[in-house]
């Protein structure tokens, strides 16, 4: 596979309602989409999901686009690829930026599918044409968080998460289980908790809550494995799981019942493919996360999680749970909470460009 020029495009573009976190308050969200084409003209679509400062990992769309112009892209032009799964070995002598080294890796891997004329869920082994729908509420008031759900069950969402954080936890999940006794309800701290806070994290195992997400520190995994023993509701990781090291470790270490898998923060399709079959192999159950991003990479995600072990919803929402207008047609669509895995080759979806002019705030073009 020779790539014989590369496009890089920072985009920038408005939620349509701020999304709270026990971190940082996101109202708009810049990305990098990557458009990297070979000799007969095909089109390989990426994009890379850092946010603009660095409140959720070290990586921003700044150092990203560094990285991908600078370090990425020169690697991609000088070493000829036979299958994607090469690239991130490719990458090994660069430490870190996962996101950077994602959003080509994820380019090339559409640009392969297109090249073999299939489906990119079909070659990343997906067992399902369609994959259930998750939805985060970005709102940690309680009246708002009620109101929120019951539009998201009426879009026929199947699972919901919400955020919490010290002093706005237990109330919030009483006032959500005295509407929706029954709901398939999920918590992302964010890690906002310490080991002081057991007997708080031990009072929400009455809420019967599918797992609390990364409730201690960003990158641990022994205090996690501590907390475990002392909760019922199963820990899931997100931040503290960058690579299948880390996923082996908490594994060995019983530090969760689950793993979020972000294509993004574990640099890559095939890094997460084979996360996904580590994980499986040891009986944590895995789904797969989002990062408020556009529709190129939510088009990833959802090629993803048609594999066997993605059961539990993901993050994975319509085109217009964050934008009014997304990058890509058809935007992605919810439908009794299922999303159709696209039959189209690659990842199924392209790009809008007037649209994706309209929000492009810088571009360049490299071969
Ligand atoms: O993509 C979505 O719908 C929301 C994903 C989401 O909850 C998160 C994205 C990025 C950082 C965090 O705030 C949070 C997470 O930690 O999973
Ligand atoms: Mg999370």
């Amino acid at each position: 596979m020779k790539i014989i020029e590369a496009q890089l495009s920072i985009i920038k573009m408005p939620l349509r309602s701020p999304f709270s976190t026990s971190l940082s308050k996101v109202t708009e969200r810049e990305a990098i989409i990557i458009e990297i084409s070979d000799e007969e003209g095909r089109v390989g679509l990426g994009e890379a999901v850092p946010f603009s400062t660095p409140w959720y990992t070290e990586e921003t769309v700044k150092t990203a686009y560094h990285m991908l112009k600078d370090i990425l892209l020169p690697i991609i032009f000088q070493q000829p690829i036979q299958h994607p799964r090469e690239v991130s070995k490719s990458f090994e002598a660069i430490r870190g930026n996962h996101m950077a080294k994602s959003g080509i890796e994820t380019a090339i891997w559409d640009l392969y599918a297109k090249q073999q004329r299939k489906p990119l869920w079909e070659l990343v082994g997906g067992v399902r044409d369609r994959v259930p729908a998750g939805v985060v509420v970005g709102t940690q008031d309680p009246k708002e968080a009620i109101e929120n759900i019951a539009m998201y069950l009426q879009e026929g969402y199947k699972r919901v998460k919400v955020k919490i954080k010290p002093g706005n936890d237990y109330h919030l999940l009483n006032e959500i289980r005295k509407h929706y006794p029954t709901l398939d309800l999920m918590v992302d701290a964010n890690s906002a908790y310490s080991l002081n806070d057991v007997k708080v994290l031990q009072a929400l195992d009455e809420f019967q809550l599918l797992m609390i997400e990364q409730p201690l520190g960003i990158d641990d995994i022994v205090e996690h494995s501590i907390l475990q023993e002392k909760i019922k509701t199963p820990i899931c990781l997100d931040e503290s799981i960058v690579s299948l090291h880390d996923a082996k470790s908490a594994i060995h270490l019983k530090s969760c019942g689950v793993i979020n898998i972000k294509i993004g923060r574990v640099g890559g399709l095939w890094n997460a493919i084979q996360m996904h079959d580590l994980c499986i192999a040891n009986n944590i159950k895995v789904w797969c996360g989002g990062m408020i991003e556009f529709g190129i990479s939510k088009a990833h995600n959802i090629a993803l999680a048609t594999k066997s072990g993605f059961t539990i919803p993901g993050d994975i929402s319509s085109s217009s749970r964050y934008w009014e207008e997304d990058i890509i047609s058809p935007e992605i669509i919810v439908r009794n909470g299922e999303i159709k895995a696209p039959t189209g080759f690659g990842i199924g979806y392209e790009v809008n460009k007037s649209r994706l002019e309209k929000v492009t705030l810088y571009k360049e073009i490299f071969s």
